[in-house]
């Protein structure tokens, strides 16, 4: 049976995580931390794999104290982008043996879009993301639509795409939406969404609309757990589930 952690246990995910795990029959939970509690205890109670879900303005430190007591995590919490996966690599120097498995989405549906998005980047000239979460999300944008920008980002400049034309100058709603490594991302977040994402991609006279909608907590268990298997093998940072998930 493997150890694990779960900070931001009481949360939303937490919950869920808790029970998928009890409910296999090779995890178990070792420790239940949630804001009033001691990490502490994750060592105290002989974990092996932390996995966390707690809020992004305290999940970044609680990832860096793990990596201090050599133990593998699985990072949920949304906004780990590209220059916090970097701090990660540099604590990890010190600590060889750990496994830290940054997972922007657990979903097999959201996965693939984002790997399908990659895929077709190059070849559109527009391309825009919208995500859209329940109202109880605290941040924006979700880590899906900000991994997927960020490989989308990559797509295009390794081909050498131009940037998306937008003759757009005058809003002063700022309702155009943010931009993540040239891509414009815009923010849902109304009741009755769980977790969904659009991406719009345009030629003159087609678009391609890529789409995943994951509408209960239950459907991405299957990758927290996949995700929690895998990581005491890794060593390293490694970035989203498809690299356990033999996609080719
Ligand atoms: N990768 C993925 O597929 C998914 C990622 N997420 C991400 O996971 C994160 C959590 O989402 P969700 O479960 O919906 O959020 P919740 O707000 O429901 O859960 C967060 C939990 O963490 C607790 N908490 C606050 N501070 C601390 C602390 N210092 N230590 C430990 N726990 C603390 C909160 O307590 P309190 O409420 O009292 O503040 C709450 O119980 C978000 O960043 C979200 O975007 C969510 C779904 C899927
Ligand atoms: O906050 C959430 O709920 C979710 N957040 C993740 C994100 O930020 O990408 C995705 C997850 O499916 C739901």
């Amino acid at each position: 049976m493997t150890r694990i952690a779960v900070v931001g246990a009481r949360g939303r995910m937490g919950v869920a995580s808790v029970r998928a795990i009890e409910a296999s029959s090779d995890l178990t939970v070792a420790a239940e931390i949630d804001i009033d509690d001691d990490v502490q205890d994750i060592v105290d109670h002989n974990a092996e794999v932390v996995l966390v879900f707690s809020p992004p303005d305290v999940a970044h430190e609680q990832v860096q104290w793990c990596i201090k007591q050599g133990l593998h995590v699985v990072v949920g919490t949304s906004g780990f982008d590209e220059q916090s996966v970097e701090q990660i690599r540099a604590a990890l120097v010190d600590h060889a043996e750990v496994g830290v498995f940054v997972v922007p989405n657990f979903s097999v549906s959201a996965v693939l879009m984002a790997k399908f998005a990659a895929q077709a980047a190059p070849y559109f000239e527009s391309v825009e993301i919208i995500e859209m979460h329940h109202p109880g999300k605290v941040d924006a944008p979700s880590g899906t639509a900000q991994h997927t920008a960020e490989l989308i980002g990559r797509a295009r400049a390794a081909a050498g795409t131009a940037q998306s034309p937008d003759a757009t100058y005058l809003d002063p709603h700022g309702v155009r939406g943010g931009r993540i490594e040239g891509v414009s991302v815009h923010a849902v977040r109304v009741r009755g969404f769980m977790s969904s994402q659009e991406v719009l991609f345009g030629v003159d006279g087609e678009i391609l609309r890529l789409r995943y909608d994951s509408v209960t907590r239950e459907s991405l268990m299957p990758g927290v757990l996949t995700a929690l298997r895998a990581v005491p093998k890794l060593t390293g940072v490694t970035v989203g589930l498809d690299a356990v998930m033999s996609l080719g």
